[in-house]
């Protein structure tokens, strides 16, 4: 019987004896799996849509291209983001700009650009865009972002969509925000979004913010103007643990499609075309990382410990939000889990990125593969203690290549400069 632990038809083992630990592994057949049920879904239950894969969750060059290749689109949220979607030749069309606090700069870029569409966040954003838009003579298309005052069961740092929150206006605000943007001459109000937060596990909350959006496209006709998109955000959780509850896309399609239908009946308005921007959907399943055990610490009647090479800094989400993730020895896979651990990273703190786990029994050199971690870990990873970013490798069929370099101890001081008074 195998003893290695098999992800996407590849033995982790010999991955981490190729590339070295620690590794991010994404394999690209569970994005396209993850993308055809989402598209299989809005198929099935005959709504105009589209995908905006949310780059924040995991971006670089050649995710860009497998996402374009996918024929679906991109929310980016930063000029960096829009930057890589053009340098891998994404139709700039394709690029929905969001973002809280974009910058002149920024937003000068991706009219430039020529991004499909800007997603304006506040009344402050809606004379910026529309005076820079001005300047450079080109109707935008634009949305604006909703806070519609949704409470999703995530982490309260996650929730987005509360009237408590730094994003979008709130929706009180939204007929009048509506107003300014359509007096507004270089602006082409095209959609209205809201994203109530990030993994949610039940369509329930998504169903009310449709509602409440609905209403808003209603307002929205009354002064004259039809909105062609609504964008109901991402935010599709994941079992990160076997006993999660699951996110079902279908189920979620076919509880917005039948509360959108009815109310578009209701009021009158034409049924919109429905975007969805999930990020950990399409690209968290579809990453895992590879480290190797080193240190082992036994207090006795108290706790075991494993270090293993990477930590905190490839993947912050314990230390920030309490996330919980498995893991298993990918030597060992058929070997029963008996030992109780606690997994730490290697960064100068606490860094405990599994409490309480049962493995079997470890040891130096062991291959400890964390599973669900395609979405926020590469593109929230620091250098914290000077580490080097991981490599990610990319699996499609039997192959397996690089998508990103290893840092170097060069790429660490790349952009360190001596102030003349401590010049040698
Ligand atoms: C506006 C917007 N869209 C999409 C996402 C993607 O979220 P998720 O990765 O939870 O699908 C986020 C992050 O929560 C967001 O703020
Ligand atoms: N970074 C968060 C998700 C934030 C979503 C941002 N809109 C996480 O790791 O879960």
């Amino acid at each position: 019987m195998n003893e290695h632990f098999i992800f996407a038809g590849h033995d982790t083992v010999a991955l981490a004896k190729k590339f070295g630990t620690p590794l991010y592994v994404i394999s690209e057949n569970k994005i396209i799996e993850a993308i055809d049920l989402i598209k299989k879904s809005f198929e099935e239950y005959g709504l105009d849509y589209d995908i905006n894969y949310a780059g924040k969750a995991f971006t670089n060059i050649a995710m860009v291209k497998i996402i374009k290749q996918q024929g679906i689109s991109l929310d980016t949220v930063s000029g960096g983001e829009i930057y890589t979607a053009l340098k891998a030749g994404l139709d700039p069309k394709r690029i929905c700009f969001h973002g809280s606090n974009k910058s002149a700069q920024e937003i000068r870029e991706a009219i430039e650009a020529g991004v499909g569409v800007i997603t304006i966040d506040s009344f402050y954003e809606i004379g910026l865009v529309g005076r820079i838009a001005k300047e450079l003579e080109t109707v935008q298309n634009v949305h604006f972002r909703v806070s519609p005052g949704v409470e999703a069961h995530t982490h309260e740092y996650i929730q987005t969509g509360r009237i408590d929150s730094k994003f979008g206006i709130p929706v009180n605000m939204a007929v009048r925000a509506a107003r300014m943007i359509i007096d507004e001459e270089y602006l082409n109000l095209t959609g209205v979004h809201c994203h109530i937060g990030s993994d949610i596990s039940s369509p329930k909350p998504f169903e009310i913010a449709a509602t409440t959006m609905l209403e808003i496209v209603y307002n929205i006709k009354e002064m004259g103007v039809e909105i062609e998109a609504l964008n109901l955000g991402g935010g599709f959780g994941i079992n990160y643990l076997h006993d999660d509850p699951v996110f079902d896309v279908e189920e979620y399609v076919h509880t917005i499609s039948k509360i959108i239908r009815k109310q578009c009946d209701i009021l009158g308005i034409k049924i919109p075309k429905i975007i969805v921007e999930p990020g950990r959907y399409i690209i968290g399943p579809a990453g895992i990382t590879l480290y190797s055990i080193g240190t082992i610490k036994e207090i006795p009647y108290l706790r075991k410990y494993i270090s293993v090479d990477g930590g905190m800094a490839d993947n912050p989400r314990p230390a920030l939000y309490g996330a919980i993730y498995h893991a298993v020895i990918a030597n060992k896979y058929n070997k029963e889990a008996n030992e109780l651990y606690t997994v730490s990273g290697k960064c100068c703190e606490t860094d405990m990125l599994i409490k309480d786990i049962l493995l079997p029994q470890a040891a130096p050199g062991d291959i400890l593969a964390v599973l669900n971690t395609g979405a926020y870990n590469y593109s929230m990873a620091s250098h914290y203690n000077r580490l080097q970013s991981p490599p990610v490798v990319l699996l499609k069929d039997d192959k397996a290549e690089l998508m990103v370099k290893k840092d170097t101890y060069e790429n660490l001081i790349q952009n360190d400069v001596v102030p003349s008074w401590l010049e040698d």
